[in-house]
């Protein structure tokens, strides 16, 4: 039988060579708090997609100033920002890979000094701001913010955008009945919730034709939060909305400790998957190539996401080829017989 993980995979008009997606970590390596790009950028990037990752996914980008984690994020706020971008597509690109980039704003999870917003004015723990409630216009602001980032994002050449809609940022505190006590219609019911992810889903349609993923929480570990039935209507609406790709996380809202053992998160991929009839990511823990098999072999999910085992190696598609006794298209020093 042949190997799921090193078949490609299309994705509306764009191809994989593999399955194998470098899941979105911030590097917090900006050094001068404007958000741009740095060599060490396009080198990380690039070393991943040199050792032959299908797709590459840029970390949480900041569509505003005041939507960073810490002055450390990229951001894609201004026009500024879109030449080093395409300075990565382009890096990525050369060695076969496709780019994504993921599109975020932390609301109440910004540790800034200046002012932060959120759905709701709640604090995520005492070592950080009380956000301010979103107003009407705030919230037309933001979205028009991700529609801006979108196009951005385009004129940078990625191929993927990626709403993080995960881990209590900013769509995920509008999603959440832990985060989101509003008494407008961003708040209540599950649709009234759904309402600014589905705004910002609309706003990037207009400027952004390519595939559209969201990266969820499909875990709050509160008996409080969302739960399953929640998820499976978030998921049956994007769907709707044309999200090609449900990238199944969990945690983040409220500060309690996640699960961690391997694949902690797949039976989310696999129950949205089946449930909702959409495709998805699966990540956490995946670390070998046998296990990220078992997974796709199995319809579990249809891509991996991997983060810290590409971290540690970025080489990390010819350690899971060697497993599955699969010869992969080959940079030049595999070639030349590198082990
Ligand atoms: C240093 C670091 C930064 C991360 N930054 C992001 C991020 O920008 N966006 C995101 O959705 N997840 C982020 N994550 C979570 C990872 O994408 C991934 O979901 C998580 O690490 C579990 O996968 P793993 O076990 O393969 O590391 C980050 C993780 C790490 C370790």
């Amino acid at each position: 039988m042949s190997n799921k993980l090193f078949s490609p995979y299309t994705i509306k008009d764009v191809t994989l060579k593999n399955r194998i997606v470098m899941s979105p970590m911030c590097m917090y390596s900006v050094e001068s708090e404007d958000g741009k790009v740095q060599p060490f950028h396009i080198t990380h990037y690039e070393s991943r997609a040199v050792g032959q990752a299908g797709l590459i996914m840029v970390e949480s980008t900041a569509v505003t100033p005041e939507g960073r984690i810490s002055t450390y994020d990229l951001g894609i706020w201004e026009d500024e920002h879109i030449t080093g971008l395409r300075q990565i597509t382009e890096a990525v690109h050369g060695h076969g890979a496709k780019a994504a980039i993921q599109l975020g704003h932390a609301g109440r999870k910004a540790n800034l000094p200046s002012k932060i917003y959120s759905a709701s004015p709640l604090a995520f723990s005492d070592q950080y701001q009380t956000p301010i409630e979103m107003d009407q216009d705030k919230i037309n602001d933001t979205i028009k913010a991700f529609q801006d980032g979108a196009q951005r994002a385009k004129e940078a050449g990625f191929d993927i955008i990626e709403m993080h809609g995960a881990h209590g940022y900013l769509i995920n505190q509008f999603l959440s009945p832990l985060t989101n006590k509003r008494k407008d219609e961003y708040g209540g019911s599950a649709e009234n919730r759904y309402r600014f992810l589905r705004e910002v889903i609309e706003a990037v349609k207009e400027v952004w034709n390519g595939p559209l993923f969201v990266r969820i929480s499909a875990n709050e570990y509160d008996e409080n939060g969302n739960h399953q039935e929640d998820f499976l209507y978030f998921a049956s609406e994007m769907k709707k909305q044309g999200i090609v790709l449900i990238d199944c996380s969990s945690g983040g809202v409220i500060p309690v400790k996640v699960p961690s053992y391997p694949g902690y998160q797949v039976t989310y991929a696999e129950q949205i998957r089946k449930e909702a009839e959409i495709a998805t990511g699966a990540v956490g823990l995946i670390t070998s190539g046998i296990q990220a098999e078992e997974i796709l072999q199995n319809g579990r999910a249809d891509l991996v996401f991997l983060a810290r085992a590409f971290l540690r190696n970025p080489y990390w598609p010819k350690q899971a080829a060697d497993e599955l006794g699969e010869t992969i298209e080959a940079p030049v020093q595999y070639k030349r017989g590198w082990r």
